[in-house]
């Protein structure tokens, strides 16, 4: 994703973006279903279907560890906050609760990281 992201100027501040970015995804009013993992215990399914689980606190965490000398820390950031997202489509109706929740949070996030990344 280094490469489709146009290639702005000013990479220094990128992780610092990315923590405010994902600040304003938690603070979202529909951010309750993606804030911590789902519970694999409680939700009948969930382990079989969805392959690899993500969540706003585990992004949080790999963030948290990643090093902005390390470059690949935005592609790895953009990939797994699309995976909460495709995660959520996959296993929620559309037309749910849960699954609208997910549209509104990718609508919002598209929005924001074209704003403050690109
Ligand atoms: C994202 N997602 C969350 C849940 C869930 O139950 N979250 C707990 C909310 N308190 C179930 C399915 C799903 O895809």
């Amino acid at each position: 994703c280094a490469k489709k992201a146009k290639p702005h100027k000013d990479d220094k501040k990128d992780l610092a973006t990315c923590r405010v970015l994902l600040a304003e995804l938690e603070t979202h009013q529909d951010a309750w279903p993606f804030l911590k993992p789902v519970d694999l215990k409680a939700v009948p399914g969930y382990r079989k279907v969805i392959k690899k689980p993500m969540d706003f606190s585990t992004i949080r965490e790999k963030l948290n560890n990643s090093q902005q000398n390390n470059e690949l820390f935005l592609c790895t950031f953009i990939i797994d906050v699309n995976l909460v997202f495709d995660n959520c489509e996959r296993f929620n109706e559309d037309d749910s609760e849960i699954g609208r929740a997910g549209h509104n949070m990718r609508r919002f996030f598209d929005k924001r990281w074209t704003e403050l990344l690109q």
